[in-house]
This record gives structure tokens, C-alpha cells and sequence, in this order.
């Protein structure tokens, strides 16, 4: 298989299972949202496909040789990381060069371009930045480090909203001038919505959804109307959440509807990527 195939993965830490028995696969050239609640494991599932924590069980394989203790297939995985790699004292422009040393087709060029769009200031030291900044220079090198596979834990973490729209730009250019997979973990998923083309859901220690953006939001839906009514049209669906206003009520559904006749009085309309979210991961 082409692609990132992670298979019967476990992890625990002590008896706390995070990640309990998942498979799914990461496909070339895709931009996936990776979602779940605080907790809910995004940060060690892309440790382990990076190969910095070791599972308890399972196995993570790229194009279907092993990325355990292979730099061949680790060097086309990147994963931005959470800690500070960076020694403190160095400049950004230096740090920068010592990265286009490292990586030989670091896409030096485009670094310098969007150091310059995010106005972020070369001369400082990376201990002295910002958390926005911090987040920025992270994010920039991930945008030109060669690998097929980069995965960016909260590269939007600390962005005011202008350099968040410098972000995603930036994103979708690099993606469409070189196409490749990007995985992004992110709270903020309104603001992704529309770039994402595939979305993974964690929860419960479980991946809830791998499917594209187009295939979820075609089986979302919210059905309004007179609570008797919705109840009634909406007994034998996925029913994954609902509110009320008055006698009004909405339910919000998950998968298909059934071929019942609906009512007058009820309307079902389509629901965004956050409230899906939301109702499914609320639910107990
Ligand atoms: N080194 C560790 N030792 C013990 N528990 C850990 C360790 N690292 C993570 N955990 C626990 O594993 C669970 C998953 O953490 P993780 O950081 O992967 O979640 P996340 O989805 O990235 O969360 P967030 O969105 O809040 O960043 C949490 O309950 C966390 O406390």
C-alpha cells in the first residue's frame, strides 16, 4: 500500500490506554485535519508515526516497509515538534542556513519568502521569540524541510489572525506548487474547514473517522422543527446531538436519513465541520 498504514497501534501510559488498537491509513498528497478533544491522543499518535515514542503494540509502516529505526523512511516524516529543538542563542537566520545544511533540498528560497511575509525578524534569537513567533519559525521550516509527510502539532498555536490567513495561504500554495501530505492538528477547525480535504477523528482512544471532508459534511445534518415531529422523523438515525429553543427543537444527525416522507413543518439542512465536531465528541 502507498502511504502511511498504521495497524493495531496501542499505547499506554501505565495503565492509561491512549490509543487503544487503531488502524488506519495516511494517503499521499491528502491535507488531513487531525481532531480530538484536549487529550484525546493527536500529539503521541504523531510521536509514534514520527518514530520519537515507541508504542506498547502495533506497527506504523510508509509505502509498507517500517519506519521503526529506519532513517530511510523516517527522513520523508517530519513532525514540527512541541518542545524546543532549537538551541536558544541561535539567530533565526542562522538556525535557518543550519537547517538548509541539514536537509539538502530545503526549499530555501520560499523559507526567506515567507520569513519576509510573516514579518518575523531574523536578527532575533530563537529563545527570545514570541509564542506567535515560536509557532511561525516552526511552521515555516515545515513548509520547506523535503519530506512527503509533514506533520504539524498545533502550527497555529499563539497566531494572531492575520498571520493565521499567512499560514493557510502559504499551506495551500506549497501544497499545489508540491503536492504532499500534510496532517494538522488543530482546535480551530472552522478556520481549516475549507483547506482540509480529509479529516481524522480521535476519540475515546479510538479514530472515530477517517473519511474525506466532502463525504462528512454530505452525512451531516441538522433536522429542525416541532420537537414531536423531529423526534418522530429522526427515531431510527444517528442521532448525535440536539438542542431545543421553545418547542423548536434541532437534532443533529450523523449518517444517512431514512425514507420517510418529511414533515411540513421540519427542514434539514447541512451542518458545518466545528458543530459536527462538537456533538460528536460531547457525547459520552
Ligand atoms: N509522557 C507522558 N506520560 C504520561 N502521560 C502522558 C504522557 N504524554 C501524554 N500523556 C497523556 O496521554 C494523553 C494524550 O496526550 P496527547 O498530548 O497526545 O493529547 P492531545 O490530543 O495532543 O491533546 P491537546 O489537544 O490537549 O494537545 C493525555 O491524557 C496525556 O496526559
Amino acid at each position: 500500500m502507498e502511504g502511511i498504514e498504521i495497524k493495531n497501534l496501542v499505547k499506554k501510559f501505565r495503565k492509561d490506554i491512549v490509543l487503544d488498537d487503531i488502524s488506519f491509513n495516511i494517503e499521499p498528497e491528502k491535507i488531513y485535519g487531525l481532531l480530538g478533544r484536549n487529550g484525546a491522543g493527536k500529539s503521541t499518535l504523531m510521536n509514534i508515526i514520527a518514530d520519537r515514542k515507541f508504542s506498547n503494540h502495533g506497527s506504523v509502516t510508509l509505502d509498507g516497509i517500517t519506519i521503526h529505526d529506519n532513517d530511510e523512511q523516517l527522513s520523508r516524516i517530519y513532525l514540527t515538534s512541541e518542545v524546543d529543538v532549537y538551541p536558544d542563542r541561535f539567530k533565526i537566520k542562522d538556525l535557518f542556513s543550519w537547517i538548509a545544511d541539514i536537509y539538502k533540498e530545503f526549499d530555501y528560497d520560499l523559507c526567506k519568502k515567507l520569513s519576509s511575509e510573516f514579518k518575523l525578524n531574523e536578527d532575533s534569537k530563537f529563545g527570545n521569540l514570541s509564542t506567535g513567533y515560536n509557532s511561525i519559525v516552526k511552521a515555516i521550516v515545515a513548509l520547506c524541510v523535503p519530506a512527503d509527510y509533514i506533520f504539524l502539532d498545533e502550527p497555529i498555536l499563539g497566531l494572531d489572525a492575520k498571520n493565521r490567513d499567512v499560514f493557510y495561504n502559504a499551506l495551500i500554495q506549497t501544497y499545489s506548487d508540491r503536492p504532499r501530505t500534510f496532517v494538522i492538528s488543530t482546535h480551530i477547525i472552522e478556520e481549516i474547514a475549507n483547506i482540509i480535504s480529509d479529516v481524522i477523528v480521535i476519540k475515546d482512544s479510538k479514530v472515530l473517522i477517517n473519511d474525506s471532508t466532502e463525504n462528512i459534511l454530505k452525512s451531516s445534518y441538522e433536522v429542525t422543527g416541532p420537537a414531536a415531529e423531529v423526534d418522530r422523523y429522526t427515531e431510527d438515525l444517528n442521532i448525535i446531538g440536539s438542542e431545543s429553543l421553545g418547542k423548536i427543537k434541532s437534532n443533529y444527525i450523523f449518517g444517512d436519513l431514512n425514507d420517510k416522507p418529511i414533515p411540513d413543518t421540519v427542514t434539514i439542512s447541512n451542518i458545518d465541520l466545528q458543530k459536527l465536531f462538537v456533538n460528536l465528541t460531547d457525547r459520552e
